[in-house]
């Protein structure tokens, strides 16, 4: 039964082994949430990006769809957000007088724009990008490059010409070509910080969380299975020999488990029958990683996400999805890949040739629009 007094309140899992994941901020209880994080938001800078000191203005782009409404939700409710700037090439005006209502201390904007410039131009902190096309059955999340190529382009057009600062946190599918691109840009605009540019690959280990607690029955927020490669298919590869709690599985069990976590993009696209692909689990997944880059900004230590990133951790991938230390200014230090059994070696190295044909589809975009740099 549930007291009158309940209040849901954020969860602190994991103090010193590998995750940081916590549940996004609601209500008002979390000390880790409070107005007491370091730095408020001051009247003579509050327009500009605040970086570490303030409470971070964040720009969703793709705010009015699937992913960006429950998203934006999530986020109002963090009242360690100084500002939500939502975008939006749909009418954005409803969603965000919307939002505006609800008594959190965000403030909320919005332009209804297909150029991201012009939300930008007084500089953000985060950039959280879940614009684009989702996928309908039959279609593998490489189809939607064609699709989607462009405004992961335009976003980091505009980012490196008005907030080079920013942390962009690309949701876009497929992460590991449109990170690529999007890093290419910024690369020939010269304003690529390779420790800011993050492509979520987060639901997976979410759903390597969930599923480990259903076979192991325990407690899915106590579940840690650090995730490697990429957000497709094969490329995505829980390290099962290092999960927390330690799981055995073996054999057809642990196989069946692989399969099921590179297939449940898939299974949410089929069960949603045309109607898109996964946007709750995702737009929660989001906040996760957007809150634990926002805690390790606010001077948290020991957040650790994996995601998707530019990666020197193994030579013939440019990119990779690691297990990430977060610090104040993006990404403190690659964890790499750390120790692998044999099984998921294996895995890793039937990969790396999709991953690098990923990377190279990529590049080639950026390479026929002609670099992105700005003429001007
Ligand atoms: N990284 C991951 O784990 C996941 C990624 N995704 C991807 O996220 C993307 C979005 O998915 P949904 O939210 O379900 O799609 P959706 O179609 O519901 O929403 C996309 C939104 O982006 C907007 N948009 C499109 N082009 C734009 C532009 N140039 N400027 C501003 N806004 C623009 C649309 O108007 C729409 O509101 C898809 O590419 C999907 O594949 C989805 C689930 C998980
Ligand atoms: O499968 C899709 O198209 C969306 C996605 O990336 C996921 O749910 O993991």
């Amino acid at each position: 039964m549930f007291s009158a007094a309940l209040r849901i309140t954020v969860l602190p899992l994991t103090k010193g082994r590998l995750s940081s994941h916590v549940l996004p901020a609601i209500g008002t209880t979390s000390a880790r949430f409070s107005g007491k994080a370091p730095g408020c938001l001051s009247k003579s800078n509050k327009s500009k990006s605040s970086g570490s000191q303030n409470k971070p203005r964040i720009a969703v782009i793709g705010a009015c769809g699937g992913i960006g409404q429950p998203l934006a939700l999530l986020l109002k409710l963090n009242p360690s957000i100084g500002e939500l700037i939502l975008v939006d090439k749909d009418n954005m005006a409803g969603v965000a007088a919307d939002l505006s209502h609800i008594e959190t201390p965000a403030k909320v904007s919005h332009f209804t724009t297909q150029n991201p410039g012009d939300a930008l131009k007084g500089g953000v902190d985060i950039i959280v990008l879940p614009a684009g096309v989702p996928r309908k059955p039959g279609m593998k999340r490489s189809d939607l490059f064609v699709s989607n190529a462009k405004v992961v382009y335009d976003t980091a057009k505009a980012m490196g010409e008005h907030s080079p600062d920013s942390i962009l946190l690309i949701i876009t599918n497929p992460v590991n070509s449109v990170v690529p691109v999007a890093c290419e840009v910024l690369k020939n605009q010269g304003k690529l910080n390779p420790k800011k540019i993050f492509g979520a690959s987060t639901l997976d280990s979410v759903r390597a969380a969930t599923f480990i607690g259903e076979i192991t029955n325990t407690d899915p927020r106590e579940v840690v299975v650090p995730l490697i490669g990429g957000h497709s298919g094969t490329t995505i590869i829980p390290l099962l020999s290092r999960s927390h709690p330690s799981v055995t599985l073996e054999g057809e069990k642990r196989d069946e488990f692989v399969k099921k976590l590179q297939n449940a993009g898939t299974a949410v696209v089929q069960a949603k029958a045309g109607k898109g692909s996964a946007t709750l689990a995702m737009a929660y997944a989001g906040s996760r990683l957007c809150f634990g880059i926002i805690r390790a900004m606010q001077g948290e230590s020991n957040v650790v996400e994996s995601a998707y990133v530019v990666s020197d951790i193994y030579p013939e991938l440019k990119y990779l999805a690691t297990p990430l230390l977060l610090g104040k200014n993006g990404i403190e230090k690659n964890l790499g890949l750390g120790k692998m059994n044999d099984y998921e070696t294996d895995l890793f190295c039937k990969a790396v040739p999709q991953m690098k044909k990923d990377v190279a589809l990529g590049e080639k975009y950026v390479k026929e629009q002609g670099g992105g740099k700005s003429i001007c």
